[in-house]
């Protein structure tokens, strides 16, 4: 085994991973409350994987109750050192069309009231998010589309709503006006819980859909993203098995590594001791060192 330890999230449509070799699903205790399911442990070669269904088997859970504290207090307990997340997405750009693959590099976070920090009084840290994702594991998610058999576009906004409604005609012209090139309901907060957890985080995105700014194309529905999920389930899998086999044998550090490093500014003096117990897994890192 390698010392990479790969948390993959599924999105829509992908609630199971064939490709894990020796796979049992555990479940995993989280002091931030109910992962969205049990984590699904095995490997795909040189790597050991941890899987977790962000919608729940089933698809239980919609965006606004998954619970992204818990699931990546969970992943990170699990002993993951990077996560690759996968999400279904509405195109905000003609050429983003539905079936294309694609990472994203930047966020416009539009949620509203979801729980966003693992961080508050007695422990206050400012990570930055001015480069929300990981490059290194962005360029290897796109290799493994390739190397998968489909093509991927490399780096595009994604703007996250609070849905569950999907956008008005209106709302869909605005975000395009924003910058924004695709559109979903859950990557943040997960992106910046994962940055502060210090995992280093990237998220292959699958167009379904034009959503609803384009004049000469349905507007998006369930079934309409359903169906192109259908289609590109197969790709998203064998994509997700390249990624792993496609990591080199060993992990060099990341930057991401370390995304505490400097940005807690609570003195030692002042840190809530339940607040840190808390916290054991996120930033255990720092306690330990002292
Ligand atoms: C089923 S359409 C809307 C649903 O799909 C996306 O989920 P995910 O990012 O987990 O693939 C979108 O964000 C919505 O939650
Ligand atoms: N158009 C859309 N809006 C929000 N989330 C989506 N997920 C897939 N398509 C979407």
């Amino acid at each position: 085994m390698s010392d990479w330890t790969i948390g993959i999230i599924g999105g829509s449509g992908l609630y199971a991973m064939d490709a894990l070799e020796d796979a049992q699903w555990i479940p995993v205790q989280s002091p931030w409350g109910v992962p969205s399911d049990d984590i699904l442990c095995g490997k795909i070669g040189h790597v050991r994987v941890r899987f977790l269904p962000r919608h729940g088997r089933g698809h239980r859970l919609a965006p606004s109750t998954v619970n992204a504290q818990a699931n990546i207090d969970a992943l990170k307990r699990a002993g993951c050192t990077d996560i690759l997340a996968a999400s279904a997405v509405g195109s905000l750009s003609e050429e983003l069309s539905p079936g294309r693959f694609v990472t994203i590099d930047q966020f416009i976070d539009n949620t509203r009231g979801r729980p966003s920090s693992f961080f508050g009084d007695g422990f206050v840290a400012h990570v930055s998010m001015a480069d929300p994702v990981c490059p290194r594991l962005s360029k290897y998610a796109a290799k493994a589309v390739a190397t998968a058999g489909g093509e991927c576009a490399q780096g595009a906004t994604y703007v996250a709503i609070e849905g569950p409604q999907f956008s008005t005609r209106a709302e869909s012209r605005l975000y395009r006006h924003w910058g924004a090139e695709v559109i979903g309901m859950t990557a943040m907060p997960e992106a910046r819980l994962a940055r502060e957890a210090e995992l280093p985080y990237a998220l292959l995105a699958m167009v379904t859909d034009y959503d609803s700014w384009k004049d000469d194309a349905a507007t998006v529905d369930v079934a309409q993203v359903v169906e192109q999920m259908r289609g590109n389930a197969k790709l998203a899998r064998k994509a997700i098995e390249a990624f792993c086999k496609g990591l080199p044998k060993k992990r060099s550090p990341s930057p991401i590594d370390h995304a505490l490093t400097d940005a807690v500014i609570t003195t030692p003096e002042r840190h809530d001791k339940a607040v840190l117990a808390k916290l054991d897994a996120v930033a255990g890192r720092l306690f330990r060192q002292g």
